[in-house]
């Protein structure tokens, strides 16, 4: 199953259902779009087009609404070239479409569903019965945003997870090699976590998880950086236009930040409190690499941190 990219900014928005939610209303007969303003002005925020091109404009240019009611028939773009449209572009294809059409046709019930609508309703509209379908299909799409949100959540930590960072690197990669900008990989363990488990018990780690996560998460504040738990203790930064000379000093900042938690690791032959070793990594991407190349870079530097003796931070060469 693939998912489609949301970026960070746009996560969190999503886990809170808007109050009112947003539809847009397509018809060219402005008496059309009035019937429907009146059913839903109280609990609705609405926006209007009387053509094609108009609501694709508004859905391309503006902050895309929740749920669509498209006419059918109307001069310039029709209603099924509209949706068709909207559901090629990954900005707007999850946006449900009820077609409201004075068609009344089983053919033309069909096209529209084929088109991408998910619902069909004939004109004149009961209210009542709008009401419900619209109802229906904004919490079907809240629902599935918030799938989406949570398929890239880790749930221990609320950090991103191991399947959204793989995408995010991919996408990072490109859009760095296109912009001949460096791309920084920190990689992040905890330092004998093992013995942490072993000491304090299984939920105590657990704590110490979302302790040092949420360290993490406040050392990265730029949008484009993602802070994401690669697996188990594992954790990694994605730092795009991030050169060595700027990731080195972040990263140890980040190892002192994790250490004056001063959580207690008694087992510790370290230190006395918990620690965490960190690879760095930092390449332009190009065309004789590829993404994994980072990774492993970041891993091998990650291994030099732990053979030195922990609690410290080491970066592999990549060129
Ligand atoms: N509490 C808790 N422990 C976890 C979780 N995921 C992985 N672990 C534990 O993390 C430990 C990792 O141990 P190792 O890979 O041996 O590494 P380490 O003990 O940290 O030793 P070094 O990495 O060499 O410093 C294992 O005991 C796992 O059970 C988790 O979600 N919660």
């Amino acid at each position: 199953m693939t998912f489609k990219y949301i970026p960070p900014s746009q996560l969190a928005p999503l886990l809170v259902l808007p109050e009112r939610p947003r539809l847009l209303i397509v018809d060219d007969q402005p008496i059309n779009i009035q019937t429907l303003y009146r059913i839903f002005q109280s609990d609705h925020e609405i926006f209007m087009a009387t053509d094609g091109q108009q609501a694709l404009s508004l859905c391309w240019n503006g902050v895309p609404p929740d749920l669509i009611l498209l006419d059918i028939v109307m001069p310039g773009l029709d209603g099924l070239t509209v949706c068709r449209q909207l559901k090629t572009n990954p900005l707007t294809s999850d946006i449900p479409v009820i077609f409201v059409t004075a068609q009344t046709d089983p053919n033309d019930e069909t096209r529209a569903l084929e088109a991408g609508g998910v619902d069909f309703i004939t004109k004149p509209v009961n209210p009542a019965v709008v009401r419900a379908r619209v109802k229906t299909h904004l919490t079907l799409k809240f629902q599935n945003d918030l799938l989406r949100v949570l398929a890239f959540i880790d749930g221990l930590t609320g950090l991103a997870n191991r399947r959204r960072f793989d995408e995010t690197l991919q996408l990072e990669w490109r859009r760095c090699r296109r912009n001949d900008s460096p791309l920084a990989l920190l990689m992040i363990d905890i330092d004998h976590f093992k013995l942490y488990n072993d000491r304090y018990g299984h939920q105590a780690g657990d704590s110490c998880l979302q302790a040092v996560a949420a360290t993490l998460k406040a050392a990265f504040g730029r949008a484009q950086d993602l802070v994401a738990r690669y697996g188990g203790e594992e954790f990694v930064c994605l730092l795009p236009e991030c050169d060595h000379a700027a990731a080195k000093p972040k990263a140890d900042a980040l190892v002192q930040a994790v250490a004056a938690l001063g959580l207690p690791h008694e087992s510790s032959p370290t230190a006395a409190t918990l620690t965490i070793s960190l690879g760095i990594a930092v390449i332009i991407p190009n065309v004789s690499r590829s993404p994994e190349d980072l990774v492993m870079a970041a891993d091998a530097a990650l291994y030099q941190a732990k053979q030195q003796g922990r609690n410290q931070v080491c970066s592999a060469p990549l060129s």
